[in-house]
């Protein structure tokens, strides 16, 4: 039978005012009672809105298309656009000052204080606009997937492509945890589409994202870009997980041998390989990006992975290519009006396209993403833009916090706003942007660790070599890719050793199927002269970002840095 276009098999929200009283049974986890007493509580206006929790998949692919201009690829991804803001914007990060977390927080740059009162207008502004909107999409979920350290988090939001995003980023309940799930541990309010006050007290433009750790809640205005929502959630248990819980977080992928059973977390700020190279063959994922190493293992703190699709393709990233189907959602990515085939290599909206899918749709995850075994190897990865440092060196203890601690790496083009190329940065802990506590909490508690565990450190250049970012190129993925299997083979624990100059690092003399001039920066520079020139440069850099922490370690920490 053919029905005809306008018929009573309408979504159901268009039945009823109210979907969530009007539709479904609680056990598929829709508002009940108490949740909407909460809504009405929090200034959610119900007459007026209709609310739809953890809608399914397919529903929300509807109405972002029939509400947002989204469109479906050849391969049934939802193609979706942030708008003006492509990537975060860490200016506009706040967090509220107020007596519970005050004293726990690293106030600076990375930390800019908000007041209690003005993140009460921001909060206001964002619901008041939610309550202008027919529809407002709430997320129930988790983050942790260790029951004894998880949070329940709420995303509440007027975008279906933030809603599905979400529920592709955070673990996902199942109907029963949905029915029970009573009241979050976090919420998220996210009304990106429209901006903060400029005259708000304190607000400096129209994007304003912050949180605040007595109310345990986020607002998001002035940016629909999805990832401040995970990263959000990261920067919570940035502080919840050392704070509340005693564990360290880790801005890490994370992932384990099939073989030997042996974890590896790879540290690293965004886009120096984090998502690529904890996708292997040979291994589980545990997760692409956000960590905990707890009493007793690793555990992913996401339900998903948000992959860079930027020249990507079958051949070189198999398994994130496979991921891009039906459920998930690819975000700023050109298309091929005609064929729906998306153009991986145009730049054309951003360098930082996109692709978030659940971590199922990954063949070789681990799930439940956690593990009860301790790491085995901790990859550190850099960026260097000017392509001094060796693809790999084995670091001491001293070294690991030493790298550790200066966060050495370049920002890839268009992750943060206004970023157009690789940018020199010390990201601490790997993670400056999410950093709440003082970095040297988080280095003790790793070093602490890695000795209690013998937990062997490498470090790993993942950006130039041969020359510096304009006049070298980057290092070609399948050398990167050999290193870390010979990292995990135990190939390279028993390679023979030189030592690198200027930064005293350990460098294998050579590693079957890499180049050996590849090996050491010196030989693959052309231009000794200028070789010496940048390394030279990168060492007084090093130190002058190493000072901020230089009274907080032991001297031979201090030490453990490059000498010019
Ligand atoms: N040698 C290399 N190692 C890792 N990634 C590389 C390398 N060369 C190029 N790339 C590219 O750099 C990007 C790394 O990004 P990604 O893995 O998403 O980083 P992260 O998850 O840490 O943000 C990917 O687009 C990848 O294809
Ligand atoms: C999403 C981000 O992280 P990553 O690039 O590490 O995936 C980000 O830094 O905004
Ligand atoms: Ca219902
Ligand atoms: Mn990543």
């Amino acid at each position: 039978m053919v029905l005809p276009r306008q018929t009573p098999y309408v979504t159901p929200h268009i039945l009823h005012k109210n979907y969530a009283q009007a539709f479904d049974a609680p056990e598929s986890g829709s508002l009940i009672g108490k949740d909407l007493e909460y809504f009405s509580q929090a200034g959610f206006d119900m007459d007026k809105i209709t609310l739809k929790r953890n809608a399914p998949v397919a529903q929300l692919y509807e109405d972002a298309i029939r509400n947002e201009g989204a469109i479906i690829s050849d391969s049934g991804a939802l193609i979706n656009f942030s708008g003006k803001k492509t990537g975060r914007s860490p200016k506009d990060k706040r967090i509220v000052y107020e007596e519970t977390s005050k004293d726990d927080i690293w106030w600076g740059s990375v930390n800019i204080k908000m007041d209690e009162h003005t993140f009460e207008i921001n909060r206001e502004r964002a619901i008041d606009y939610l309550n202008t909107r027919d529809y407002v999409y709430v997320f129930d979920g988790y983050a942790g997937w260790d029951p004894r350290y998880r949070i329940k988090v709420r995303v509440v939001c007027a975008r279906a492509y933030h809603a599905l995003f979400m529920h592709n980023m955070l673990i996902r309940p199942t109907p029963e945890q949905l029915a029970d799930f009573g009241e979050p541990d976090f919420i998220i309010y996210n009304a990106g589409q429209f901006p903060a006050n400029r005259f708000t007290k304190g607000m400096s433009s129209t994007t304003s994202v912050e949180i605040n750790f007595k109310r345990m809640e986020m607002v998001i205005l002035g940016t629909e870009y999805a990832g401040e929502m995970k990263k959000g959630v990261f920067s919570v248990m940035h502080y919840l997980q050392p704070v509340k819980f005693g564990q360290l977080s880790l801005h890490s992928s994370a992932n384990v041998g099939i073989e030997k059973n042996d974890v590896t977390l790879f540290f690293g700020l965004s886009g120096t390989g984090k998502t690529t190279l904890s996708a292997d063959p040979r291994r589980l994922l545990i997760g692409d990006d956000e960590h905990v190493w707890s009493d007793t293992g690793v555990f992913n703190i996401e339900g998903g992975c948000y992959a860079k699709c930027i020249n990507l393709s079958a051949e070189k990233e198999p398994d994130i290519f496979n991921a891009i189907r039906f459920g998930s959602i690819l975000e700023n990515v050109v298309y091929n009006p005609v064929t729906r085939v998306p153009d991986y290599d145009d730049v054309g909206i951003t360098e930082n396209t996109r692709c978030a899918y659940p971590i199922e749709f990954i063949a070789g995850a681990k799930i439940p993403c956690v593990v009860d075994r301790q790491p085995s190897n901790i990859i550190m990865l850099t960026c260097d833009a000017f392509g001094v440092l060796p693809p790999v060196s084995k670091l001491t203890p001293e070294q690991a916090s030493y790298h550790f601690l200066a966060g050495y790496t370049s920002k890839t083009p268009g992750t943060e706003d206004g970023v157009l190329e690789p940018i020199p940065t010390f990201s601490t802990c790997y993670s400056a942007p999410f950093i709440v506590l003082h970095p040297g909490r988080y280095a003790e508690m790793l070093a602490e660790r890695m000795a209690k565990h013998k937990v062997d450190c490498w470090l790993i250049n993942t950006g130039w070599t041969g020359g510096k970012f304009g006049s070298g190129k980057r290092c070609p993925l399948k050398y990167t890719r050999r290193i870390v299997d010979a990292v995990h083979s135990g190939e390279l624990a028993k390679a023979e050793f030189e030592t690198f100059g200027t930064f005293g690092l350990s460098i294998p003399t050579a590693l079957e199927g890499v180049p050996r001039e590849l090996l050491n920066p010196a030989l693959a520079w052309a231009d000794k002269e200028a070789f010496g020139k940048e390394i030279r440069k990168l060492a007084v850099m090093f130190q002058r970002a190493f000072a901020l922490y230089e009274k907080d370690v032991e001297i031979k920490v201090r030490e453990a840095g490059p000498v010019v």
